[in-house]
């Protein structure tokens, strides 16, 4: 070989890479916080717009209240688990909708889990009377263990939509907001005919047990004038039958993400933001978006500087922080019947409960308990071997037979400092401009998270757009504010990942 030629070779890579690094160096630079799916969703794109991203995370691990739980030899989701909330408020429209149809599209997560080649397991189509389960796929025992005839189950289903169609008339009657619960006496009281006694009431306060689960609240703290106000998505409901976790790796790679970097405090200056950890470090970009929880930004659990304006405190204490729990348990064998839920109705909503039967599914012996609500935050207060004792109680009501578990989980959304809940509500009275309040940019801070999301509060492929939508804002603002600077396009990730090529896999036992 030439040493002259390696010399200048040499010279030309060294050329390269400094211009390379100089080019980098004034690239725009981004802290995203937060690495659940929407800040893992804004940081793919700003880094793929070829940004300067770091993503800081309070956890030890990505997902945030997205979280696959590998411990049963099986991927357990403990937070999100459907790809349900295509019509999270329209309980009416849920009649309408259709999953396996190409409308499933619609859903912004559908491409990136198609071309990730990820099973779906149809929980619901067209015809539920629930919003991600079909009538025929579940079956309901009473508090003595007795199976529930289907017929009652389907009688009281049509009853409850019907009182539910009423309360839009109470709704419209009245111009102060009311909570659901209150709208539903209201129109019980105008209408005798629709009040339920005995067992079918049992089954009434299922079915307002199954809408508290969906808004993760109680029926008297759901705004009846805004619960089914949000877009119909049309495709009905599917289970992830391996989990989330692949979609957070996927968003994940290449990233800069710290783990265990938890925010304290964010200084917003005219040309900076700097990010202070707990431990004192520090990180400086041109804009930083937030994707904590509402929950966290409700307990002001990160300072501002300077301060948030009063307008978007109160935007933030404005809005409901739902929760949500779930008890996994797992056994040695099968003694249930091969349904997809599995109910206990009672006297009052409280006390009814539901299983979710992951065997259909999954194939694994697996039943998850899920409570919502008030209840889900009582649960809290026991240990985990309580609360699975507790899950164990119901389920012997309706299996006096059933065998102990060999391993459970216990979620705990409500408590963890990283959550403090599972999904925000609209609050009865909630005021009409709150959500363009939360999600002004303020300079160069940005915000994300599902409860920003435009149409699907509460949701996965909300938080996602959320965070499509803060990366997009701050881009933008970045690109105007540093004067035009050409991009570097680098290979796209959003082009392989949200290509059309690959089928969706839907399967149905
Ligand atoms: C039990 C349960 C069941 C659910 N079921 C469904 C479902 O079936 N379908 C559906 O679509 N949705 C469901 N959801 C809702 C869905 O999980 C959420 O809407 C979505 O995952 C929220 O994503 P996010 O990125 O906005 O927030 P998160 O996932 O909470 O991400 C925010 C991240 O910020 C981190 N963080 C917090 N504080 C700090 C700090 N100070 N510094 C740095 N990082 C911090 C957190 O650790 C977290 O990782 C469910 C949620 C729960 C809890």
């Amino acid at each position: 070989m030439d040493p002259n030629q390696s010399f200048s070779n040499d010279l030309l890579d060294d050329t390269i890479a400094s211009l390379i690094e100089r080019q980098k160096s004034s690239l725009p630079s981004v802290i995203v916080i937060g690495g659940g799916i929407s800040g893992l969703a804004a940081a793919r794109v700003l880094y793929d717009a070829s940004f300067k991203v770091t993503l800081l995370e309070s956890r030890d691990r990505l997902g945030g209240r997205i979280h696959t739980d590998y411990s049963f030899g099986c991927p357990v989701d403990m937070g999100a688990s459907w790809k349900v909330h295509f019509l999270k408020k329209n309980w009416i429209h849920v009649l309408q909708v259709f999953w396996l149809h190409g409308a499933c599209n619609e859903n912004p997560l559908a491409p990136l889990i198609r071309s990730l080649g990820l099973t779906l397991y149809r929980t619901s189509g067209d015809n539920s009377v629930l919003y991600d389960h079909d009538l025929e796929s579940y079956t309901l025992y009473d508090m003595n263990g007795n199976k529930v005839p289907q017929q009652i189950v389907i009688e009281v289903g049509d009853i409850f939509k019907r009182i539910l169609k009423e309360t839009e008339k109470v709704r419209d009657e009245n111009t102060n907001d009311m909570s659901v619960l209150q709208a539903i006496s209201i129109v019980l009281d105008k209408h005798p005919e629709l009040r339920q006694e005995g067992l079918a009431h049992e089954v009434l306060q299922w079915y307002i047990c199954r809408m508290e689960a969906w808004f993760a609240v109680d029926a008297d703290m759901i705004s009846l004038k805004f619960w089914d106000q949000e877009d119909v998505l049309t495709g009905g409901h599917g289970l992830m039958v391996q989990g989330y976790d692949p979609v957070i790796k996927a968003l994940a790679k290449d990233i800069d993400i710290r783990l265990n970097h938890r925010v304290a405090k964010i200084s917003n200056g005219c040309n900076k933001v700097m990010v202070m950890l707990e431990d004192g470090r520090n990180f400086v970009a041109d804009a930083a978006i937030v994707t904590v929880p509402i929950g966290i930004l409700k307990a002001n659990l990160i300072q501002f500087e300077p301060k948030l304006p009063e307008w978007k405190v109160a935007a933030i204490s404005e809005l409901g922080m739902g929760n949500e729990n779930k008890i996994a348990l797992r056994f040695d064998r099968v003694f249930w019947p091969n349904v997809e839920l599995l109910g206990t109705v009672a006297p009052t909503s409280y006390a009814c409960g539901y299983f979710l039967n992951l065997h259909k599914a999954t194939g694994h012996p697996v039943l998850v308990y899920m409570a919502a609500g008030r209840f889900a935050s009582d649960l809290e207060k026991l240990s985990d071997e309580s609360a699975a004792n507790f899950a164990m109680s119901q389920l012997k009501k309706m299996f006096p037979d059933a065998t102990e578990p060999v391993q459970y989980l216990v979620s705990r959304w409500g408590t963890d400092p990283n959550s403090l809940g599972c999904y925000s509500y609209d609050v009865v009275g909630m005021p009409n401009d709150l959500y363009e309040r939360l999600r002004a940019p303020l300079g160069n801070l940005f915000f994300g998270g599902e409860a920003l999301s435009m149409d699907h509060q509460g949701s996965v492929h909300g938080a996602y757009s959320a965070g499509i939508m803060a990366a997009q804002n701050c881009e933008r603002h970045l690109l105007n504010r540093l004067g035009n600077l050409e991009k570097l396009q680098q290979d796209s990730f959003g082009h392989d990942i949200l290509g059309t090529a690959f089928p969706l896999q839907i399967s149905r036992m």
